[in-house]
């Protein structure tokens, strides 16, 4: 599938990358921005990046923000307890696409996702928008310590109705960056399609206001041939 650049400038992605703590969301990110592993990162806070990339030949800007989880109150009512939220409403409501990331061998950060998927939802309700992500099972290296199966990663993601990879930012590059390829396709097929329904909506408020007025307006009656002998 082609991707179609605005003709007035780049195709711009912002991309939140969510996952719990450890699941390699950073691993995955550097390597697609700089290629490189690096192994130990240290970050407390979400770091943001931009990025130039080519996606199906076309350049693509892509902004990124690799978050960092946040510890729910016991208090805050949100079910805390000390668990974890791992996307802030603001990053919520920022982003045009998602990355959920779990790691492979962490069954506790794939059952995390489902509450990460949900915060995300609420906090966009309230644009209508919906929410293009792919689903990456992190750490694909480490198959002797599989705690989530192939199996269960393809049944959610097509419960979300997306794409599941899996991962090894730890080996090789590539997969990092079809992971990057995907969630832009998703955003531009989700934006294709709200094009499409505004067109439609417009359509049909035109179309009901020209048969409103053809109902309402004044009428003309033109006198034919055949009204001839009318007096
Ligand atoms: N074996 C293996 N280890 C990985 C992989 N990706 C990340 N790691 C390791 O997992 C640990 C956590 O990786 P990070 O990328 O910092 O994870 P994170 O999700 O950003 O963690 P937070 O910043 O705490 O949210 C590091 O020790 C990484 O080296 C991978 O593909 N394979």
């Amino acid at each position: 599938m082609n991707i179609r650049r605005k003709k007035s400038g780049l195709t711009e992605v912002k991309v939140a990358v969510i996952g719990a703590s450890g699941v390699g969301k950073t691993a995955l990110t550097v390597r697609f921005l700089t290629k490189r592993y690096i192994g130990e990162y240290d970050h407390q806070n979400e770091a943001r990046y931009k990025h130039e990339a080519l996606v199906d030949g076309d350049t693509v800007v892509f902004e990124i923000v690799d978050s960092c989880p946040a510890r729910m109150a016991a208090s805050s009512g949100g079910g805390g307890g000390g668990q974890q939220q791992l996307c802030s409403s603001e990053t919520a409501a920022w982003a045009d696409g998602f990355v959920f990331v779990f790691s492979i061998t962490d069954k506790l950060s794939f059952e995390l996702l489902r509450l990460a998927k949900q915060q995300v939802k609420e906090a966009r309700r309230g644009a209508n928008c919906p929410a293009p992500c792919v689903l990456v099972g992190g750490k694909s290296d480490l198959l002797h310590f599989r705690q989530v199966s192939m199996d269960e990663g393809e049944q959610l993601a097509r419960e979300w109705e997306c794409s599941y990879m899996e991962v090894a930012a730890a080996e090789e590059v590539q997969s990092s960056t079809a992971v990057f390829q995907a969630v832009c396709r998703e955003v531009q097929a989700a934006r294709r399609r709200g094009k499409q329904s505004l067109l439609d909506r417009m359509f049909a408020s035109a179309k009901s206001a020209k048969s409103a007025a053809s109902n309402n307006g004044p009428r003309f009656y033109a006198r034919g041939k055949s009204d001839s002998a009318l007096p």
